[in-house]
């Protein structure tokens, strides 16, 4: 898939960035450039994979020159670079506006300058009815990646997006958290019993994202079904395995927080294509003069649901139990 390939990842220091590398090296790749801001995470990657096919770029999405250099010659992108956390959005609004919306416009726009042939976006499930300034930065890079979609002659450059719920154990996320109150003794915090997040592994974040570089044409937006569990539940579920017995302590909703989340609204379902394990949500591509109806003209908005992270499939606690058991990161905390 990747034979003589060149690839591109932005933010690529990151999660996505470190669980996508040994499977893309494992391929008969070319080259891989990971393009991030941080030398020392870098300096960090570089060392561990000892690769001479892995070739490391500073620079920062926002910076048209350096994020345009980086993608001369590249047949493929993945666009992880953004920031990703809703309280530090929510202080800092327009450093989200700089990163997830300039900054994205600046990879999509090279993209096309440069001839790159695929381009995959990762967005998040806060970019759905958004009600703070990471998800809106987000709903808005979407909506530019769409736009740009329809002004591709011969899908040249196709771009698409995913979108994830909750990536379990990611940096700064709340799983680690929870681990890091179990060690030191301290009540584990909830913001409330009966928010739900979506949960997915970062196993499942990759296979979305290359159902989408192997499928996804031109506009579309990828979604993996995901169950659901509330925060309380998850809580439990942590101290079981632990075996802890602290207490649980709710502080009350953070800046920006919403009790559920949402992957797919109804306005976008009735363009969907739902099949057993995803939705592909089609880009809208009528022109603003609305001769042409949707091909569901017959169905009514009214017909549709929301596909949210409170009427998913809801994991009870030994379902969240046996989900953590399977991620590297709760395995090596219980085997320490
Ligand atoms: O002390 C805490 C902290 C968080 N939570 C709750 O745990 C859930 C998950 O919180 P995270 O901070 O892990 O995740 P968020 O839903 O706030 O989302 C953030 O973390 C995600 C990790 O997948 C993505 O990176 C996302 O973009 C980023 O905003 C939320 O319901 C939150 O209210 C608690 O109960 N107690």
């Amino acid at each position: 898939m990747f034979t003589n390939k060149t690839l591109l990842i932005t933010g690529g220091t990151g999660s996505f960035g470190n669980a996508v590398l040994n499977k893309f090296l494992n391929s008969d790749v070319k080259e891989i450039r990971i393009f991030s801001r941080d030398e020392k995470k870098q300096t960090d990657m570089r060392i561990h994979y000892n690769n001479e096919k892995i070739k490391f770029i500073i620079g920062d999405v926002r910076n048209y020159e350096s994020i345009y250099n980086a993608t001369k010659g590249v047949d493929y992108i993945f666009h992880a670079a953004a920031l990703k956390q809703v309280p530090s959005c929510e202080f800092y609004p327009m450093e989200a506006v700089k990163t997830n919306i300039l900054g994205a416009n600046n990879v999509i726009n090279v993209a096309v300058e440069n001839n790159v042939r695929k381009v995959i976006v990762l967005s998040t499930d806060k970019a759905v009815y958004p009600i703070n300034a990471m998800g809106l930065s987000k709903a808005m890079m979407e909506k530019l990646v769409i736009a740009k979609s329809r002004t591709i002659e011969d899908d040249k450059t196709v771009l698409c997006c995913v979108r994830y719920g909750n990536v379990m154990a990611s940096r700064g996320s709340v799983i680690p958290l929870f681990v890091e109150q179990i060690n030191t003794g301290n009540a584990l915090t909830i913001t409330d019993p009966n928010m739900t997040r979506f949960l997915m592994t970062l196993d499942d974040a990759v296979n979305l994202v290359m159902l989408a570089f192997e499928d996804g044409r031109q506009g579309e937006i990828f979604v993996q079904k995901s169950p659901a569990a509330t925060v309380k539940d998850l809580a439990t579920a942590i101290k079981e395995i632990f075996n802890s017995n602290l207490d649980i302590k709710v502080i009350g909703v953070r800046h920006g927080e919403k009790l559920h989340e949402t992957l797919v609204t109804k306005e976008e379902r009735i363009r969907s294509k739902e099949m057993e394990k995803n939705f592909v949500i089609r880009p809208d591509n009528r022109d603003l003069n609305y001769k042409e109806s949707l091909k569901n003209e017959k169905m009514l908005l009214s017909d549709y649901t929301d596909y949210n992270s409170y009427n998913t499939r809801r994991l009870n606690i030994d379902e969240i139990k046996e989900l953590l058991l399977k991620l590297d990161f709760i395995r090596d905390m219980i085997d320490k």
